[in-house]
């Protein structure tokens, strides 16, 4: 019973993630724990189109990634990855996917190894309440040996992490459940965007007021 209830949940979830577009080209993997001891999960079968619903979305895996049923289908590329999320965090739920603004963030800030933000109100959906309140993402190569990315991933995961960029390639972001997990990953998603926007303002008020100051000394 618990793994239909899981199975529904996290049909749901990929369905408004589906929505926003944020599958493209059959990207992304998601999950959901079913049980804790033994360790089980839903996870999406690899190379699906996410944005369609079917019985052959999730199937169920242990601890460590392998089919826990007799199944023709295959876990996930990336099911390591949510096996250390499972590991070293207390998620019930795992989304993993590939947006644009994700993608740029990852990018700019590759060389820095993380992303900081402050001063803003959505850091509260990370249960954040302080008025100076700050929230870090990791970012780790996109390593093409995904039992190295799995590694690097599980490497900079702190008591407080809640998600970890991975270079050009996507976010992988966990809650307690599904509800939480696609809370953090919309609120991570809005603060992306809202970073590139301010930014390319920037930019382009500055570009504005160096052509202008150029014009006038012509
Ligand atoms: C088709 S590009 C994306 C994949 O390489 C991978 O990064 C991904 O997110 C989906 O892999 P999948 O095996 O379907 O879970
Ligand atoms: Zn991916």
């Amino acid at each position: 019973m618990t793994k239909e209830l899981r199975w529904s949940e996290l049909a749901d979830v990929k369905d408004e993630l589906a929505a926003r577009d944020w599958f493209p080209g059959t990207s992304g993997n998601l999950s959901i724990k079913v049980s804790n001891e033994p360790v089980t999960f839903l996870v999406s079968a690899s190379g699906k189109d996410k944005r369609k619903r079917t019985e052959e979305d999730f199937l169920l895996v242990d601890e460590f990634g392998l089919p826990a049923e007799e199944t023709a289908l295959k876990p996930s590329a990336e099911t390591d990855i949510h096996c250390e999320v499972y590991r070293y965090t207390d998620a019930g739920c795992c989304l993993h996917v590939h947006t644009i603004d994700n993608n740029i963030i990852s990018e700019m800030y590759a060389s820095e190894g993380s992303i900081t933000f402050r001063g803003q109100e959505l850091i509260k959906a990370f249960g954040i309440w302080e008025e100076d309140g700050e929230i870090t993402v990791p970012i780790v190569e996109n390593y093409a040996d995904l039992k190295r990315l799995a590694e690097a991933t599980a490497s900079v995961i702190q008591p407080e992490t809640k998600a970890v960029l991975i270079r050009n390639h996507g976010i992988t972001v966990w809650g307690k459940n599904a509800f939480e997990a696609k809370k953090h990953l919309e609120a991570f998603e809005f603060l992306f965007s809202y970073h590139i926007k301010l930014k390319s303002l920037n930019l382009f008020q500055s570009v504005k007021k160096f052509s202008a100051k150029k014009i006038i000394n012509f």
